[in-house]
């Protein structure tokens, strides 16, 4: 009786409120709330008149985007309650997440999901290189650079590899004495391999090589960190155009062009060295093969179609831009991650280094050879890839036309996102996928098991194109500082963290670390000089 009479007052008082509410003071708010609702209910509509994956809403024009956080860690998070295909809008961008390896897959063989989105940034690098472009150029590009980076030895067939192997071997070599010097006290590597695998990719594009402390190396490296943290700051602009007019936001996106301009303009240099300097019968890099095309098709009479008549040179900065920052940062995060995995586990530090002095021995280094008969720091080098993630949202894709995926459609022109971190941590995959276990990639016969949902370089027609260098990169750099040093943290330093920092690819905190040489030094010779390398600055 009391519980009535008290749920009536309630009631009343309620009822009070409400109509006090609406006649006064917040009718503003409810006719807010009113539109709000009317546009979630036409959203939901459109929606179903579009057949698009299930997936949250947002407020209007500016939709899911100001709960985006950390995109990786949010859509993990809305794949685990939307599932493996789910849509959400933007800003004026409607993005579309894949979470489930099949699906990735099937999308990506397709021709249609070869697109690239149009955004402004985009439009900043003008459709070129082969990165961001797209249809008859990206197309013919990447059969082009496919053919002629095999030359240079991206191959694991005949003896291409010898020669990539030759400047890969160059470079370690360069690294080992570098890490001697100092002499085990407790250093920030990240500089010293930034040099390392910047001198490969730039050795087979442009015969350069970079020399420890020159200005213009780090100027370059400069340049590319500060474009990252400039795309990170212009990176609302993707999806709602009015943000870049923003104070700060537009001198920002003009920084982002100057910056690129001056990158050129080094490029330019080494063309118009390389021009002058030709041999058609002695084809030293990158650049020269372009200048070679670029000639055939004029004396042909088809300068005009080459390239979809885009400017040649325009495309052959852009093609030098990309190989350098796609080839540079990745490989340089991947090493630094797997210093920190050995760190933080001891034993399998320990197998690794067991393993290479039972097959290798402490009388020579490890070679691309070795390879097959070094399960144990494959399946590390893997497994490192496998939890860093360092590019969890591989690059975004758009399709070309509409398309219909696990029976929703995907309208052309739309962003499509492989959510790579949540196929490498899904527990129905991997058996305790936060545990740092190599062992899960080798079989028991010994050999190393590649399962079709370990994916860190994409998969289907726009896959990573220097997987093959990658790999083999990353095994001499790793084999041979596993082989001739031990790695420790200064007395008393926390262990590097786990969480990295989120730009074009996540790389780990700065840390410092002792490299201790292990018994037995390998004497490593002086770079072994090849003839085309131009040397920048001073030694
Ligand atoms: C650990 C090292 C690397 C990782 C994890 C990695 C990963 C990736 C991923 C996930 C993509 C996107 C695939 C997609 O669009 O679906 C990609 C594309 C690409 N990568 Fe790598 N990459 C690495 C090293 C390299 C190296 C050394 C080169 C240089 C030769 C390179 C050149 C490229 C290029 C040119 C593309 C664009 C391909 C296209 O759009 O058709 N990558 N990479």
């Amino acid at each position: 009786m009391i519980s009535i009479l008290e749920d009536s007052k309630i009631l009343w008082g309620l009822g009070q409120v409400v109509n006090y509410c609406v006649t006064r003071t917040t009718f503003p708010l409810v006719v807010m709330m009113g539109s709000f609702l009317l546009a979630l209910l036409l959203a939901v509509h459109y929606r179903e008149m579009r057949k698009l994956p299930p997936g949250p809403w947002g407020p209007p024009v500016v939709g899911y985007l100001p709960f985006l956080g950390v995109r990786h860690k949010t859509f993990l998070e809305l794949a685990r309650c939307y599932g493996a295909l789910f849509s959400a809008r933007l800003g004026n961008q409607l993005t579309i997440v894949l979470s489930d390896y099949k699906l990735i897959r099937e999308a990506f063989r397709r021709e249609e999901f070869t697109g690239r989105p149009s955004t402004p940034l985009m439009h900043t690098l003008d459709g070129l290189g082969i990165v961001n472009s797209e249809g008859r150029l990206w197309k013919n590009q990447r059969r082009f650079l496919h053919d002629k980076l095999r030359d240079f030895g991206m191959t694991y067939l005949g003896n291409g590899k010898k020669i990539m192997e030759g400047r890969i071997k160059c470079e370690v070599y360069e690294l080992i004495a570098n890490l001697r010097r100092a002499e085990g006290a407790p250093i920030d590597a990240n500089s010293l391999l930034a040099l390392g695998v910047s001198n490969v990719i730039c050795g087979i594009t442009m015969s350069v090589r970079f020399s420890n402390g020159d200005a213009r190396f780090e100027r370059l490296n400069n340049l590319i960190e500060e474009g990252m943290r400039l795309f990170g700051e212009v990176h609302y602009g993707e999806y709602v155009p009015l943000y870049n007019y923003l104070p700060g936001k537009a001198q920002a996106q003009e920084k982002v062009a100057k910056n690129r301009e001056e990158m050129f303009a080094f490029y330019q240099t080494l063309i118009d060295e390389h021009r002058e300097t030709l041999d058609v019968d002695n084809v030293r890099d990158l650049i020269d093969v372009y200048l070679i095309e670029i000639e055939k098709a004029k004396t042909e009479g088809r300068a005009g179609e080459l390239f979809e008549g885009r400017d040649h040179e325009l495309q052959l900065k852009q093609i030098l831009g990309d190989l350098f920052s796609a080839g540079m940062e990745t490989i340089k995060s991947s090493l630094l991650w797997m210093i920190v995995f050995m760190l933080r586990n001891p034993e399998a530090k320990k197998r690794v280094q067991e393993e290479l002095d039972a097959i290798i021995g402490r009388e020579r280094l490890p070679t691309v050879e070795d390879m097959p008969h070094l399960p144990y720091t494959e399946a590390t080098i893997m497994e490192t890839l496998r939890m860093s993630n360092i590019v969890p949202l591989g690059t975004t894709h758009s399709p070309t036309k509409d398309v219909l995926l696990n029976g929703y459609n995907i309208p052309a022109g739309c962003q499509v996102i492989p959510l790579i971190n949540c196929v490498h941590m899904d527990p129905n995959l991997w058996d305790e996928p936060d545990k740092f276990n190599p062992s899960r990639f080798i079989e028991d016969s010994g050999k190393i098991r590649r399962p079709e949902f370990f994916m860190p370089f994409g998969v289907g027609r726009r896959m990573c194109l220097g997987d093959v260098l990658a790999r083999m990169e990353m095994f001499m750099f790793f084999s041979c500082i596993m082989h001739q040093f031990d790695m420790q943290m200064e007395q008393g330093a926390a262990l590097p963290s786990l969480e990295g920092t989120v730009g074009a690819t996540i790389a780990p905190k700065a840390f410092r670390v002792k490299f201790s040489p292990r018994a037995m030094p390998v004497a490593v010779p002086l770079a072994p000089d090849h003839p085309h390398l131009r040397h920048v600055g001073a030694h």
